[in-house]
């Protein structure tokens, strides 16, 4: 019997990272129960995922050691959720710590196989590294992008083309990627305005970003149909295969999406079965941030005053420790939680909704999200047209992607320290979801139906997606790839 083909994934600590990763998992193992399949993570990382696999998976976690406070990270941090943003560049740093017990885990798979070329590395943006240690013992190896072509084309340009806080003017192009068209220096993250090439983050990210080019290809969770022009960007730039394969995303009812708490899913699905179609807005900024108190009390007002039903997931502002308790009378408008319950307007979620199962309800009628590409795929698998918000890394692409490029998007605010006025909001929040707002509806209908023809795999008219072809292509050249793994040390 031919022997098995094992795929090792490695995301980086980020719920963002970790679900798509667990999300593209899954899709492999539905695809053939011919795949061994592993995902390698730290020690809290894989006993929260642990639960999320249904009970009939086979497959395997393996834990890799990491201890947080070897690291001058706080205990037990392992995950960018319970990281306050101004560390997560420590977490990235402690990562690279991870290499030579990564290369002991491949090398172990590897004695466990004698087929040695039956193996292929997909890891994390985060993870560059990963391609020299599979370079070495002679491992297919892709990285396995969470973001949108676009998006990360622009972020990955700017980070290789510093320093950008000289640039005088409001606006400026890339050399490299002139197709984004203009960039305002106000949607730099702050890390990427700031850095001079000798800042932690700027060692980190061209390091890290300069390894790709060793790696065997990219697969993008987008959709060619309408990224193209992100995907081909870096075709151009590293002369490696892209293959996209996106969605990849969690189907609703995946257990915790590996992580828990929040809100009870049945109370959040009958609230919105009692409200009328296309009637609420859903507010959520992705699995790590927050906003400013002023922010969120200037937002709690337009919720009130454009009087829609909505879904508010809260989390304390920035400035405070974002895993503790929510104090909503001092981060929200006077009365504002009683009058929500009262009125029946709205639900606030501590922390963390079931925000697929909310997305995908017939009642959801946009979403004020940061622009997170997880989240954009999971609103736009369903129509879900959005309220940009966005906050860091490559969210302000992704947004200025959504709004000039393919008209799904009204961007609300831009970042976590500028000033915003509720009647703004309340402005932008109309626009969207008021008569106003038919382009931008039928144009995510019309990126819906483009998703959905992507994952469409046909067997009877022989219809086969763009991403259904991306995952065949990307699965038969990590089969081809003959190379012979050489344990050297
Ligand atoms: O209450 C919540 C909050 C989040 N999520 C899920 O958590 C994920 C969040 O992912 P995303 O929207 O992409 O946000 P981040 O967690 O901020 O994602 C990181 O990873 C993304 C993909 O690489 C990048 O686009 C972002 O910039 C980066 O911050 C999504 O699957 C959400 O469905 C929930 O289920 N419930």
């Amino acid at each position: 019997m031919a022997e098995k083909q094992s795929i090792v994934l490695f995301p980086f600590m980020a719920q963002g990272h970790i679900i798509p990763f667990l999300a593209l998992a899954l899709n492999l193992e539905q695809k053939s129960k011919n795949y061994n399949i592993i995902i390698i993570n730290t020690p809290h990382n894989i006993q929260k995922l642990q639960p999320s696999l249904p009970p009939n998976s086979s497959i395997k976690l393996i834990t890799i050691p990491f201890i947080s406070s070897d690291h001058n990270l706080p205990p037990n941090t392992e995950n960018t959720d319970t990281v306050p943003y101004n560390l997560v560049i420590k977490l990235l740093q402690a990562s690279l710590s991870l290499q030579s017990p990564f290369k002991n885990i491949i090398k172990n798979i590897l004695t466990q196989q004698p087929q040695k070329h039956k193996l292929c590395i997909i890891s994390d943006i985060f993870f560059g590294w990963t391609s020299i240690v599979a370079k070495e013992l002679g491992v297919f190896h892709v990285v396995f992008s969470g973001c949108s072509g676009f998006g990360l084309a622009c972020y990955y340009s700017l980070w290789m083309n510093l320093p950008h806080r000289f640039t005088n003017s409001d606006d400026f192009s890339l050399s490299d990627f002139p197709e984004a068209r203009l960039i305002q220096r106000n949607q730099l993250p702050n890390n990427i305005s700031q850095a001079d090439g000798f800042d932690d983050w700027s060692i980190f990210q061209r390091k890290n970003l300069s390894n790709w080019v060793n790696s065997d290809g990219i697969l993008f969770n987008s959709v060619s149909d309408f990224d193209s022009v992100g995907l081909n960007y870096f075709v151009k730039k590293l002369q490696i295969p892209v293959w996209s394969i996106g969605p990849v995303v969690l189907s609703t009812g995946n257990g915790s999406r590996g992580k828990g708490g929040g809100v009870n899913p049945k109370i959040i699905k009958a609230w919105l079965d009692s409200k009328p179609l296309n009637s609420v807005l859903f507010v959520c900024f992705g699995s790590m941030n927050t906003i400013s108190s002023e922010q969120m009390m200037q937002l709690g007002i337009a919720l009130e005053k454009s009087g829609n039903f909505f879904i508010w997931v809260v989390r304390p502002p920035i400035g405070f420790d974002i895993n503790s308790e929510f104090k909503p009378e001092e981060w929200l408008p006077l009365g504002f939680m009683e009058k929500t319950v009262e009125t029946g307007k709205g639900i606030i979620v501590n922390d963390w909704a079931p925000q697929v199962e909310i997305l995908s309800h017939g009642s959801v009628s946009a979403f004020l999200s940061h622009c997170g590409w997880n989240s954009v795929l999971e609103s736009l698998s369903y129509g879900v047209p959005i309220l940009g918000w966005p906050m860091a890394a490559e969210q302000f692409f992704n947004c200025k992607f959504l709004e000039e490029e393919i008209g799904v998007c009204v961007e609300v605010a831009r970042g976590k320290s500028c000033e915003v006025k509720y009647e703004d909001i309340v402005e932008k929040i109309e626009l969207v979801m008021s008569e106003s707002g038919v382009k931008i509806r039928e144009n995510a209908c019309k990126i819906k139906d483009m998703i959905r023809n992507a994952v469409r795999d046909d067997n009877e008219d022989g219809f086969k997606g763009s991403s259904v072809r991306g995952i065949d292509e990307f699965l038969s050249a990590a089969e081809k790839s003959n190379k012979a793994a050489t344990l050297s040390e």
